[in-house]
């Protein structure tokens, strides 16, 4: 039995699902068949200044339980989500589209990896003690920000869920949390097993709508912190927003990613890599590696192994366990993309396969590769979010630098190679921020994730997470008689 599609209301604030059927309706389509599976309704000003009220409530009263209470509850989320990785993983992928051989390995597991390690870290969160001259000395105490709010994209609805809980509850924050509207369902689940594992009432929320209820949230006074998971233009609103009232942010944006692949690179793993960092969930991962640098004398070879091994792409039921192919996550969605590969195509790119829309209900569309692609064509230089690979040729190391930094993006960069000096001396070179040697797309809750340049601020993952959750405050002792000139 897994989880029912339509939820028992649209929120939960306070521990408990709530409905407000004021909002308006949003209907959840399933992507592989545009049937509409779920139906909620947008959260009304009452539902987002209840949310509030109940995170700012539970936020005094889980702050001032040890990290090692507050840990405990996270672990205990981490273990129910990975006992329940199944339903969670077959409602992750009618709300996505993703194929189950993806979610079952990639959204739950990955959340609970973060929910398990950051509960980890609770207990050890602390500040420092600081001699001073003449026997004077100071102390740092590490505070939590207040009640956080956390947007989400459309493509790993779990994980984005649990990447920005685990660090925000392990610091002692509440949260209050606005999935994408075009996939509302997964962090329900995350919020009731919170409640579950023993998070007080309004210590995660979850409150549904679009740009106009993210607003809502990013401006309100009770909010000390907005991290948002989305695109560049977003980003520069929300981020616009919050500084006005000197919040604190993460953004975690789009990009426009170089991979390089080196005429010496072992050609299968950097055939594999290209398609992990162009093709898994429907190329909708913000870290996507879609500018394709491949040495020229390797080129040929190149496209003809990745197309021969696109063939071995299975396209069906994302349910499918066999299946490693999905639909892209809207008719919306899929349209860009589309419009995409026909600039492409004007532009003089050459189509190598791909790019089909597949004559069945839902969102289908084959997985593109453009070769002959330059620097200056649109589709190298905007971000798709879409199974569009595009393969840019290059002859040396100093001229495929200076073209892959040529972008306002630098969220994640890739290098195949077997010369390991030029590997470190070339990801050393490239602006971004989550790199890839002779690999790509890995994201473990160890290693921090993030941009540089337009893809964003701050870190999530990792104990750099711990920084952008908490605050540090300086207490200073002096030990002997106050000097005062008068
Ligand atoms: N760097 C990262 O970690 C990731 C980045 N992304 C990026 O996300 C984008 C795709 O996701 P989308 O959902 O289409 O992004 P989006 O930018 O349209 O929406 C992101 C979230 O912001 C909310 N929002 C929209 N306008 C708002 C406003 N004015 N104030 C507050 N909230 C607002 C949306 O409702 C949604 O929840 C891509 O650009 C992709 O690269 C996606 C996944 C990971």
């Amino acid at each position: 039995m897994t989880y029912p599609t339509q939820p028992v209301a649209s929120h939960y604030v306070h521990g408990a699902y709530v409905e407000d059927s004021a909002g308006a309706p949003m209907e959840v389509n399933y992507p592989a068949t545009g049937e509409v599976i779920a139906t909620l309704h947008e959260a009304t000003p009452a539902i987002v200044d209840r949310a509030l009220d109940a995170a700012r409530e539970a936020q005094a009263e889980w702050a001032a339980l040890s990290g090692t209470e507050r840990g405990r509850v996270l672990r205990r989320a981490a273990d129910i989500i990975g006992a329940r990785n199944h339903d969670l993983s077959v409602l992750e992928t009618r709300d996505t589209g993703k194929p189950y051989q993806e979610t079952s390995v990639a959204d739950a597991t990955s959340g609970a990896d973060a929910l398990e390690y950051f509960g980890g870290l609770a207990g050890s969160l602390t500040g420092e003690h600081i001699p001073l001259p003449g026997g004077d000395w100071a102390y740092t105490m590490r505070e939590p920000l207040g009640v956080c709010v956390g947007l989400g994209a459309w493509n790993y609805p779990t994980q984005i869920a649990c990447w920005k809980a685990a660090p925000a509850l392990a610091c002692g924050n509440a949260m209050v949390f606005k999935p994408s509207e075009t996939t509302p369902l997964c962090a329900l689940k995350v919020a009731e097993i919170l409640t579950e594992a023993g998070a007080p009432p309004g210590l995660f929320n979850v409150v549904q709508g679009a740009g106009r209820v993210g607003a809502a949230l990013t401006t309100d006074p009770r909010v000390a912190k907005v991290s948002l998971t989305g695109s560049v233009p977003t980003g520069k609103r929300v981020y616009a927003a919050a500084a006005a009232e000197m919040k604190h942010v993460t953004m975690e944006l789009g990009g426009k990613s170089p991979l390089v692949i080196f005429e010496d690179a072992d050609l299968d793993d950097a055939v594999g890599g290209a398609i992990l960092g162009n093709f898994y969930s429907s190329g909708q991962v913000c870290s996507n590696g879609t500018r394709v640098f491949v040495h020229r004398s390797i080129r040929d070879t190149f496209l003809d192994r990745l197309a021969e091994r696109l063939q071995g792409a299975v396209i069906g039921d994302p349910l499918d366990p066999a299946t490693s192919f999905g639909p892209m996550v809207s008719e919306a969605q899929l349209q860009i993309v589309q419009s995409y590969i026909a600039k492409g195509v004007g532009e003089g790119a050459r189509l190598v396969t791909g790019g089909q829309r597949l004559d069945r209900p839902g969102y289908w569309i084959t997985p593109a590769v453009f070769a002959d692609v330059t620097d200056d064509m649109v589709i190298a230089r905007e971000e798709i979010f879409g199974p569009v690979m595009c393969v840019l040729d290059f002859d040396d190391e100093d001229e495929v630098i200076a073209r892959a930094n040529a972008t306002e993006y630098g969220l994640s960069a890739g290098v195949f190679t077997r010369d390991l000096r030029r590997g470190h001396r070339v990801i050393a070179a490239l602006q971004a921020g989550s790199c890839f040697l002779n690999s790509y797309n890995d994201a473990p809750v160890e290693l921090p994730f993030g941009g540089v340049k337009m893809s964003g601020v701050g870190r999530e993952n990792s104990k750099a997470a711990i920084e952008h959750y908490s605050q540090m405050k300086s207490v200073y002792v002096r030990m002997g008689r106050v000097e005062a000139p008068f």
